[in-house]
């Protein structure tokens, strides 16, 4: 697949835009194509070391990185500062591709550097290696000229096949990392709240501003589980309590903790998990299915105690306390029950007043005090909402490693330098969607 700016606007009229609109028309390019299930994403950015470079660092999960040069003294000097902005940024360089490196003469078939040297010079500086070099011909540049028109000519096949494949060859595609960066380990986000204070619905906001609802399952960057999932087995005698509304839902030993904290645990070290899929109407986890959960960037787990179990709550990296008064929440669990989890307004009322209140009042309430950041009314929040996004864009972009203090220097001197700061900083994140990436 090839996506351009310039396939959308009409042959031969200039695109004349200012440094924002570049950046606006990458963000297009990025969230509203569809890309559908490609193994390589190629992006092909202008030379330098401008924002659409930074724009891209900060929004894209990259492997690596090809430099493009001729061998020419003011195009090697370009491709250093781009270099050496890759390498402060900490994106791996794959390696160089020099084209133009020598002519062969038609009659006697004579290679002659037409530019000099300087390339083995640059890649010796650098420490990087020459993946391909190719000669200034005829046939390329016919080649290239068909490109233009989409029609892809044989030798440009074979650059990019060949090129490919050393590259797949090299360890940098091949591995974990995105942007430097160990890429499996999330930044793990509790959201906690009483019952029906919107809890879900706050990470269901969440997901829809960063684009991920979407997002096949298996690629998505930001996943929500609840803690609900993590009910504990009933026996009989306590299933038949429960369906006269006679069990406490809400008390923390209704919850398998140790459950809880193991499947955090493995998500925590990139694990595939498998989790139960709860069932209100019966009380009980579905029988032979349970939910997988991919690897992800920020998983955000939800629940009315996902804050009371101590082992549990250290392992949280930001925590959230969704905070929507008693009566709206009550107002909002009755309908809510009755309607999708098959309960009469009786048995409603009688499970509100004998354990939901007291419970939350004894054991969810008192965890505010450990959340990070208080959500008033919920999902109506647009601000709160809109301020976790943004931190949640910075957090993908700019996740802790070994080398954070100096990435974050490095991109810092960056964008004081550039005219125009990242999207984020801006508080441009308006265009949802944040690009799937290749597990
Ligand atoms: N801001 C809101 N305005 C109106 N209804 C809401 C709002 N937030 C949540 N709800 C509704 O209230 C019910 C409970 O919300 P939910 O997000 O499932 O809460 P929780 O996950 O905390 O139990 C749902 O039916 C939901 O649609
Ligand atoms: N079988 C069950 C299990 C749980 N509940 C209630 O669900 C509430 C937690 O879910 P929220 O989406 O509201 O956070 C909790 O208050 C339990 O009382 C239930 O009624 N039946």
């Amino acid at each position: 697949m090839a996506m351009s700016f310039g396939f959308l606007i009409e042959e031969g009229s200039p695109v004349i835009w200012r440094g924002l609109m570049v950046m606006q028309a990458l963000e297009k390019l990025m969230r509203q194509v569809y890309w559908d299930d490609i193994d390589y994403l190629i992006v092909d950015t202008p030379p330098g070391t401008g924002d659409t470079h930074l724009t891209l660092i900060q929004n894209l999960p990259i492997n690596g990185v090809v430099l493009v040069t001729t061998p020419q003294k003011a195009a090697l000097e370009v491709t250093k500062r781009g270099a050496k902005m890759y390498k402060k940024l900490n994106i791996p360089i794959i390696g160089l591709v020099e084209n133009m490196s020598t002519v062969i003469c038609p009659s006697c078939s004579t290679n002659i550097k037409v530019f000099g040297s300087d390339t083995e010079k640059l890649v010796k500086d650098i420490n990087i290696e020459i993946l391909e070099s190719f000669p200034l011909n005829e046939s390329t540049a016919e080649a290239c000229d068909k490109v233009y028109k989409c029609k892809a000519a044989h030798v440009q096949i074979d650059f990019s096949i060949n090129s490919l494949r050393k590259m797949s060859d090299n360890r940098i595609l091949n591995a974990t990392k995105m942007n430097g960066i160990e890429g499996k380990t999330p930044f793990l986000i509790g959201v906690a709240g009483g019952t029906a204070s919107g809890k879900s619905t706050v990470c269901k906001r969440i997901m829809e501003k960063l684009g991920q609802v979407e997002v096949d399952s298996k690629q998505r960057q930001v996943v929500c589980i609840s803690q609900d999932s993590f009910y504990r087995e009933l026996t009989p005698s306590e299933i038949a309590r429960a369906e006269k509304g006679q069990f406490n839902f809400d008390h923390p030993d209704a919850f398998n903790d140790t459950l809880i904290k193991d499947t955090l645990t493995d998500i925590l070290a990139g694990k595939m998990v498998q989790i139960p899929i709860y069932d209100y109407r019966h009380h009980s986890l579905k029988k032979d299915e349970v939910l997988t959960i991919y690897p992800a960037d920020v998983v955000l787990f939800e629940g009315i105690l996902v804050f009371y179990f101590p082992e549990v709550r250290k392992l949280f990296h930001m925590k959230l306390f969704v905070d929507t008064d008693s009566d709206t929440r009550l107002a909002r669990r009755v309908p809510r029950d009755i309607i999708e989890r098959g309960r009469d307004l009786d048995q409603v009322l009688n499970q509100y007043m004998n354990f939901v209140k007291p419970a939350f009042e004894e054991f969810c309430s008192p965890t505010k005090k450990f959340a990070d950041v208080i959500i008033p009314r919920g999902a109506d929040n647009h601000v709160a909402i809109d301020l976790i996004v943004q931190h949640i864009r910075e957090i993908l972009t700019n996740r802790p490693t070994r080398n954070s203090e100096e990435r974050a220097l490095a991109a810092s001197k960056l964008l004081n330098a550039s005219p125009c700061q990242s999207p984020s900083k801006r508080g441009l994140v308006g265009n949802d969607g944040v690009f799937k990436r290749p597990h």
